[in-house]
């Protein structure tokens, strides 16, 4: 098929790149020209596993382009996705601006029927406000055309963006007619071919979905993350806690990880966009106010730990700080909970020695030069002289580091633990000050 992909982050590379690997012709579009001028030299601008082979060879193979001119990609494409941010508003709910300047474009250049394909998360009645947009246009134009909009969601997870795209648990479609449904189904054949992944339902449904998913799995977390504070005050250990929930398949043990707060570009801030969506309807959203509300306080446990442990005087004391990115396998530092962790640190005087695998020119693009911060080259250079560790995201390689490596960097023997990696006991025994989340230190 002919496809084009409005918007080049995240969703619209992953969803562009896996889309021509299946033999698909794609133009994806953005109106950062310097982002498409950068994917154009080969350079691409985030890190996902897999993702850099897969645009190079397909734009190798002309099978996929990168553009800002929106006019060519309309004019080329039987099917159209909107792949764009919809960032929170100042009240919390979803931006609809970059989705309704793509429908408006389409609008204002479309010559023949096209699907536009609803991929950015939106809130319920979304898909109305694009189909009124494009329609607004036409009639200005005075041009009769027929199109669809469809709402398709997207699943995938940073960091294994690639596997969710190929191999999804599922893929939604919001469908308002049988024509749009098949040509669905055979846009996503190829990801389809073992089991019926297609889950074809009303479009308002299929927008709610996507936030329903999102604030289930954020509740989860939030859950744990409540529990762990229990846990530490009554000489629990909520890792042992979490095996034995787990284990019934009706709980499961995905999503039950206590730490340091979710972050990244969704959760948050799709559970308050949600939030907003129940007041518009004169609701109030009792639980998701409460996972928000968790979910903030324990961006904090970390610190206060710390604050405690060095009885509120943080004034030029050196922290090791391992991992900066919201989780592993990715660059991406939107609503890391590194970010308020360390300033919270620079706030109280206190210097930080960084490093994180793939975050760290993510990190000099935010903060720039700072005396109080020093980005450094291994996860051991960040020890020397610190006052302590403190992990923040579990990539692979802070999970069995040479502890005794740790102990002889470190000023003082601390570790703030915000992802709870290590054994607890033996850390303890080889003289350890070690403080997890919902282990049983009483700070
Ligand atoms: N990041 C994720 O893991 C993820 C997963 C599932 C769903 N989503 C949702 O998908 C959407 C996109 O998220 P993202 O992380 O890819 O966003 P992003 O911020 O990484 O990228 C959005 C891109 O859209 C471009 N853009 C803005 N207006 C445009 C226009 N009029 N025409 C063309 N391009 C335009 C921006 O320049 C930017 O490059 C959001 O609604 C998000 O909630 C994100
Ligand atoms: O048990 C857990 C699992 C995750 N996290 C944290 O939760 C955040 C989000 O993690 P994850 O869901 O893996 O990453 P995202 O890439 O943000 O993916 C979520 O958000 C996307 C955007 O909507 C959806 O497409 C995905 O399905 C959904 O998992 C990270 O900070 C994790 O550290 C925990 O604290 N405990």
């Amino acid at each position: 098929m002919r496809i084009s992909i409005f918007g080049s982050g995240y969703v619209g590379l992953v969803t562009g790149a896996c889309l021509a690997e299946v033999g698909n012709h794609v133009i994806c579009v953005d109106v950062d020209a310097q982002k498409v001028a950068r994917l154009n030299q080969g350079h691409v601008p985030i890190h996902e596993p897999g993702l850099d082979d897969l645009i190079k060879n397909n734009m190798a193979e002309k099978r996929l382009e990168f553009t800002t001119d929106a006019i060519k990609a309309i004019a080329f494409s039987e099917v159209i996705f909107i792949a764009v941010g919809t960032p929170p508003d100042e009240d919390g709910s979803a931006d609809l601006r970059y989705v309704l300047a793509v429908a408006q474009s389409i609008g204002q250049h479309l010559t023949e029927y096209k699907a536009i394909i609803d991929k950015s998360t939106v809130p319920v009645g979304t898909a109305d406000k694009v189909r009124a947009t494009v329609q607004a246009e036409l009639n200005k134009r005075g041009v009769q055309q027929r199109f669809d909009v469809i709402s398709n969601p997207e699943f995938l997870k940073e960091g294994a963006a690639i596997g969710d795209f190929m191999r999804p648990d599922r893929i939604i479609i919001g469908a308002d007619n049988a024509d749009v449904e098949e040509l669905m189904h055979e846009l996503y054949a190829p990801f389809n071919r073992n089991h019926d992944r297609l889950l074809i339902m009303d479009i308002r449904s299929a927008e709610l979905t996507k936030y329903a998913a999102n604030a289930m799995l954020a509740t989860k977390i939030s859950f744990m993350n409540e529990m762990a504070n229990l846990a530490e005050r009554v000489g629990a250990d909520i890792e042992q806690v979490r095996l034995g929930i787990g284990s019934d398949p009706r709980i499961g043990f995905g999503f039950i990880y206590a730490g340091c707060g979710y972050g990244g570009s969704c959760f948050p801030k799709d559970v308050n966009a949600l939030e907003r969506t129940f007041r518009e309807y004169g609701m109030e959203a009792q639980l998701l106010t409460a996972v928000s509300a968790v979910n903030q306080r324990q961006q904090q446990v970390m610190f206060a730990k710390i604050h405690n442990h060095f009885k509120g005087d943080l004034q030029g004391k050196r922290f090791a700080l391992w991992g900066l990115a919201f989780k592993p396998n990715t660059d991406d530092m939107r609503e890391a909970p590194s970010r308020p962790l360390m300033e919270a640190l620079w706030q109280a005087g206190a210097q930080v020695q960084a490093y994180d695998p793939k975050a760290m020119d993510e990190t000099r693009r935010i903060y720039g030069e700072r005396a109080d911060l020093t980005l450094c080259d291994s996860p051991e250079a960040a020890l020397q002289g610190a006052d302590a560790l403190l992990v923040v995201t579990e990539w692979q390689v802070f999970r069995s580091p040479d502890f005794k490596l740790i102990h002889s960097q470190l000023k003082n023997p601390v570790i703030f633990d915000g992802r709870n990696l290590y054994n607890y006991n033996r850390l303890k025994k080889n003289g350890f000050s070690y403080y997890a989340i919902g282990r049983g230190d009483k700070v």
